[in-house]
């Protein structure tokens, strides 16, 4: 039976000025997740939105809400992205000093813990981790910018996380993030994730809906 792969249109993308109509464009093209992209101009270069941005996007949808927080120490940070609304809150491997500790924060508040590599992290860095998330999110592209071109050899990682995974039974969810469109997808797929982040390919097609469609369903 072929696998369904969901998708997590990100906002970042989308209209700021017209937030909710970008929701609602995800809710009618079939998007799985909002994808929402939190970045503290430290751990990254640009900043974008916080706690309040999620809060607001909440009372929007139903849709399960897939917070990705590319900020320096989030363990200071998850008891408001809790307070927010998040389904899933995901963070930085590289950002944290006692990862652990961060995905216990986050499942004792609730809500479903995700733990995300940069391009140069291998995913020896979070072996350790894997009985715990219930996501990986590997990240194609450097963080920091949507519309970047995917780097393929990032692939490998998710090759490997899914060996791991059906290896010891374990039941996380990979997504990758970073340059995924019409042309990227299928590789992406065939590696062997579950779940991807599509901003600039979702918010900058002419049909959205249909984009989503394809790359859902190639
Ligand atoms: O995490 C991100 C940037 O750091 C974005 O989610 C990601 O880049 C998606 O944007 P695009 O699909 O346009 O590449």
């Amino acid at each position: 039976m072929k696998k369904l792969t969901k998708c997590a249109p990100s906002v970042l993308a989308a209209d700021f000025s017209r937030i909710h109509e970008g929701i609602q464009l995800i809710e009618t093209s079939g998007g799985d997740w909002v994808h929402l992209d939190v970045m503290d101009g430290s751990f990254v270069p640009e900043i974008s939105f916080g706690a309040q941005m999620v809060r607001a996007v909440r009372s929007l949808t139903k849709l399960p809400l897939d917070v990705h927080l590319m900020i320096e120490k989030p363990e200071n940070h998850i008891s408001a992205f809790l307070k927010a609304g998040s389904d899933f809150i995901t963070f930085h491997t590289e950002a944290s000093v006692h990862s652990h500790r961060t995905i216990q924060i986050i499942k004792a508040g609730g809500a479903k813990a995700g733990i995300s590599i940069v391009p140069s992290t291998p995913v020896s860095q979070i072996v350790e981790l894997l009985p715990f998330v219930d996501l990986v999110l590997i990240m194609t592209v450097n963080p920091g910018y949507g519309g970047q071109s995917m780097i393929p050899e990032c692939l490998d990682k998710v090759n490997k996380l899914a060996q791991i995974k059906e290896d010891k039974g374990f039941v996380f969810d990979i997504s990758v993030d970073g340059g995924i469109n019409r042309s990227s997808i299928q590789k992406a797929k065939d590696s062997g994730i579950d779940v991807f982040v599509a901003g600039s390919a979702f918010f900058g097609a002419d049909d959205p809906g249909a984009e989503l469609s394809y790359m859902k369903n190639c």
